[in-house]
């Protein structure tokens, strides 16, 4: 999925009905009326031609001339007319339509059920070449249609003008206008190319961009001079951008430019033409009015056409990328028969799981078994990388084991329904979201049927310690948390710290706390000793005769568990209770003493097996 979309012509071309469907769905009156409006300005440019031509010649050979020219007062209203109503229409129809088809993108983004899609950079650049593709190409593209459309029904009026005159001469200039078609769909295709060849350093550059603003990168880029650094290799994407840019608008300047010159010449050439017969007495004064008039309309409606057909065409290139995604499918795959998660009662078997990022990665996790028993505290412990996240992470279900199975009380959890399955569990992630949303939606989002009880999200918020914190903001519960507020009313809204941040996520996953299964991975990140101590107390009692698994380097934290699972490299080193694994002398107890030493005042005072505690940390 990281090719550029293929199909070409034909591929651009099936995507046209869906689109145009799609468009009569989501605005019907307004493309109707939108059609109607192009339909009257397509007619009456020639419709003007001729009622001129009727005018010089009643003015030169003698007849009424009043009529005529009330016909072009009217026609000009109308003209006048058309462009505003168009532009109006027009906005009618691009913000219907751009709204079905963000709808239907989101739809299928927030559809795919594991996170691997998110981490391919290729992927990225199709979703965001997507969403531009959602918001302009749309428009583009009925523009492109309706436009052809009045360019088509002024091209008939001018055509019909012009074989009155000389049949031959509808000919040359007629086909004197298929090179334009040529050329302005080869350019449109250039760009499409453009567009997706440049993708990757656009999405550089604006994270480049993002950084010099981002409020978390802030401090760091001060602290370390990063500012001109990352400025400068903002400009090299900008600039690469450009250069691709400028190739490309040369070889458009050398093809319309060279057609244009050859647009002027056959119109001059017609134009010698007519003057010559009307001299030979053949043509009136009028008929070289309406002959200049329709040379210039019809290749004027051709360029027309064809600018329009290459609109369009480049519009469909790029929506492949939209229908790539909307069409992408699962990105795990669906259960082929769907069984539900029953009640965790006997608990989560791993059976000889082996996984990997991508093809081609180290294994992260090598022939993991072992079990998560139902109402028991397990516990999982190792160095940086050993795999625990990792492990976690496909205990949701994020992501699919490459090999083995993971057993839900002997359910496969791939014939489980993703969403069933999260149903059942709760979770505290190692490095938590904290929203640009009030504080009590950071916490209601826990569990959205909770979003507007206040006591609930209260309940929660004060076991995770964060609910005084939350109540003496300046909305109390109400207040913008984060960086970016809605509106000027949200002025109010404050930063919270790293520990504050983390209690409040740990605060949603206890909204969640009547779930099957509780996951902590690391909850106590960010927590000064204190508040680690007593959210982990907390958390002891919670877990007693509950099913969770808790992730944690401090092995304080964990050495109560029923059962410690030891993780080095990928694999399960060691397991057994803390008594068991400090007789065994192995990895954990190596860490444990370890930890012990930086915690104890001196050498001799505190008992190793007692456990550190981090108020006496130093
Ligand atoms: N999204 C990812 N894509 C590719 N590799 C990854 C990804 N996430 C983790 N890894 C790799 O998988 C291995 C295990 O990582 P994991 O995060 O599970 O370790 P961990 O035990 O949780 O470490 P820590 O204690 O540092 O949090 C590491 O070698 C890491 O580089």
């Amino acid at each position: 999925m990281t090719g550029a979309p293929r199909g070409g012509a034909r591929g651009a071309a099936r995507r046209l009905p869906g689109l145009l469907r799609l468009t009569w769905r989501a605005a019907p009156a307004a493309a109707t009326g939108h059609l109607a409006v192009v339909a009257a300005g397509g007619l009456v440019p020639p419709a003007a031609a001729w009622v001129t031509k009727l005018l010089l010649d009643r003015l030169t050979g003698g007849g009424a001339v009043l009529a005529p020219v009330l016909a072009l007062a009217v026609l000009g209203a109308v003209l006048a007319m058309t462009s505003h109503l168009t532009r109006y229409l027009d906005a009618q129809v691009r913000r219907e339509v751009g709204l079905a088809m963000q709808d239907r993108l989101f739809a299928s983004v927030n559809a795919f059920t594991g996170v691997r899609r998110f981490e391919d950079p290729r992927f990225l650049d199709r979703i965001r070449m997507a969403q531009q593709a959602g918001q302009t190409t749309p428009m583009q593209l009925v523009s492109a249609v309706f436009m052809g459309v009045q360019s088509a029904l002024t091209l008939a009026g001018f055509v019909t003008a012009l074989l009155v005159i000389s049949a031959p001469m509808t000919a040359f200039v007629l086909v004197s206008a298929l090179p334009l078609l040529l050329v302005e769909l080869r350019l449109a295709r250039r760009r499409a190319e453009f567009l997706w060849g440049t993708s990757p350093a656009a999405r550089r550059q604006g994270l480049f961009a993002g950084l010099q603003t981002d409020v978390r990168a802030a401090t760091e880029i001060r602290l370390y001079g990063l500012g001109g650094w990352f400025r400068e290799r903002m400009l090299g994407e900008t600039r690469a951008i450009n250069r691709a840019e400028r190739t490309l608008d040369r070889r458009v300047l050398g093809g319309q430019g060279g057609l244009a010159l050859a647009g002027a010449l056959v119109a001059g050439a017609g134009l010698v033409w007519a003057v010559l017969r009307v001299r030979a007495g053949v043509l009136t004064v009028g008929d070289i009015a309406l002959f200049a008039a329709a040379v210039g309309g019809t290749q004027g409606s051709l360029e027309g056409i064809v600018a329009r057909a290459a609109d369009g065409y480049q519009a469909l290139l790029v929506l492949a990328h939209y229908e790539a995604v909307v069409n992408a499918g699962p990105d795990l795959p669906a259960p082929a028969v769907r069984r539900r998660a029953p009640e965790l009662r006997a608990g989560i078997e791993l059976r000889d799981v082996w996984f990997r990022y991508a093809d081609g990665h180290p294994w992260a996790l090598r022939g993991i078994s072992l079990t998560i028993p139902a109402g028991r505290a397990t516990a999982l412990v190792g160095r940086n990388g050993a795999g625990k996240s990792t492990l976690v992470k496909l205990l949701c279900r994020l992501y699919d084991p490459t090999r083995g199975a993971i057993l839900w009380d002997g359910v496969d959890l791939r014939d489980i329904p993703p969403e069933e399955l999260r149903e059942r569990i709760g979770a505290v992630f190692q490095h938590p979201v904290g929203y640009d949303l009030t504080a009590r939606e950071n916490i209601g989002i826990g569990d959205l049927s909770a979003l507007h009880d206040l006591d609930r999200i209260r309940a929660a918020a004060v076991r995770a310690g964060v609910d005084a914190k939350l109540a003496g903001l300046p909305d109390g519960y109400d207040t913008m948390l984060g960086r970016e507020f809605f509106s000027d009313s949200d002025a109010d809204g404050v930063m919270l710290s790293g520990g504050q941040w983390q209690r409040v996520a740990l605060a949603r996953a206890f909204l969640r706390d009547a779930r099957d299964l509780l996951v902590l991975d690391e909850p106590g990140t960010g927590l000064d000793a204190a508040a680690e101590h007593a959210v982990h107390r907390r958390l002891r009692e919670h877990r007693a005769g509950r099913t969770s698994l808790l992730i944690s380097h401090r092995l304080s934290a964990v050495r109560d568990a029923d059962a410690i699972v030891v993780l080095a490299g990928g694999e399960v080193a060691e397991t057994g209770d803390h008594a068991a694994l400090m007789r065994a002398g192995g990895e954990y107890a190596g860490l444990f003493r370890l930890q012990a030493d930086g915690y104890r005042l001196d050498d001799t005072e505190e008992d190793p097996a007692a456990g550190p505690s981090p108020l006496t940390a130093r």
